[in-house]
């Protein structure tokens, strides 16, 4: 067979919301979130081999590239699934923050799924793609989606949202690693009480009401990495202070972003976050356009 090349963008995401409602029998929780793709994304350049095997190379070298990569196995299932004998070379160029609470990972699984879709012409639909793609992680059907969406279930049940009104996202990361697991597994669901903001989100997109959207901001899984790690606290006071219109911890964390939709106070924000943080990032909220 001939060999074939493409090239396929794996955005990554802020929650504008997550709801935790209820811790599950096989060890999930049961949550509610509104999440948005934004325009800091990784590249990944698939090309067919004639051998089967699966090769990836990565611009950063402390991400593993064998099965443990989600990209690996996100190749390896649609291989196994469509019984394709074919392999496969993807170089990722990674340019989100890894372990950030951005589903890099994720998106990067969902890119894969979506690329070799066309590649090998496997005729998926977008609700193949997803139901695939939640096998390797909770937050792979969103991303192979991409846009705005409520999430429901561990994460992987899917409704399409309008797209917020176009605004700046400032992001910050801490040099902290995070674990997703370790996060939901200290929290205390039958403790929480601030309500579910998800329907909040929902209905104030719809009107396109940005100051609407920045008061609803909310996420259960914030007090828990907020309690082991204060700078994400400082981070978010700091971006308060130089004008974000909204802030919150995205995912598990520990990143945090800021929203606005002034570009003068977009690069009084950016600015002064680059000096406190090493990782700080300002891009927009990507709309429908998902790569
Ligand atoms: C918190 C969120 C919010 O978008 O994202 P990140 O911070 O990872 O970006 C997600 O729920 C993360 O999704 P993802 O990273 O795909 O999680 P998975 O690999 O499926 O699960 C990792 C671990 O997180 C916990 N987990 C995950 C999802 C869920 N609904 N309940 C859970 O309790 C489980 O302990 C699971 O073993
Ligand atoms: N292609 C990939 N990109 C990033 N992380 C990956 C990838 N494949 C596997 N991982 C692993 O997944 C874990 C979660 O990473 P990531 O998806 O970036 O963060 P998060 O789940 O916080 O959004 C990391 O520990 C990382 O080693």
């Amino acid at each position: 067979m001939k060999e074939a090349r493409l090239m396929v963008k794996a955005p990554a995401k802020i929650n504008l919301t997550l709801d935790v409602l209820a811790r599950r029998p096989d060890g999930y929780h049961e949550i509610e979130m509104v999440m948005t793709t934004i325009d800091l994304a990784d590249r990944l350049t698939i090309t067919t081999l004639a051998e089967d095997r699966i090769v990836l190379d990565c611009t950063v070298s402390y991400l593993p590239l064998d099965e443990r990569n989600h990209v690996y196995q996100a190749a390896r299932l649609i291989k196994e699934q469509f019984g394709i004998k074919q392999g496969v070379h993807i170089h990722i160029d990674k340019q989100i923050p890894i372990a950030a609470g951005l589903a890099g990972g994720s998106s990067d699984a969902a890119a894969t799924i979506r690329g070799l879709n066309r590649l090998w012409n496997l005729g998926m639909d977008m609700e193949k793609m997803a139901s695939l793609g939640s096998r390797i992680g909770s937050d792979v059907s969103f991303c192979v989606y991409g846009g705005t969406a409520l999430a429901r279930g561990r994460g992987e049940r899917i409704e399409k949202l309008p797209s917020p009104p176009p605004c700046w996202v400032i992001l910050a990361k801490p040099p902290i690693g995070v674990s997703t697991a370790e996060v939901y597994g200290a929290l205390k669901v039958e403790e929480l009480t601030d309500g579910c903001r998800s329907e909040q989100m929902i209905k104030a997109i719809a009107e396109q009401n940005f100051s609407g959207i920045c008061r609803t901001l909310g996420n259960h899984l914030e007090s828990v990495t907020l309690a082991m790690h204060p700078q994400v606290q400082q981070i978010k006071e700091r971006m308060l202070r130089f004008g974000a219109d909204g802030v919150l911890m995205s995912g598990s964390g520990p990143t945090v972003f800021a929203l606005t939709d002034r570009e003068s106070r977009m690069n009084r924000i950016y600015n002064g976050l680059r000096g406190f943080c090493k990782e700080v990032y300002a891009v927009r909220i990507l709309g429908e356009n998902n790569g």
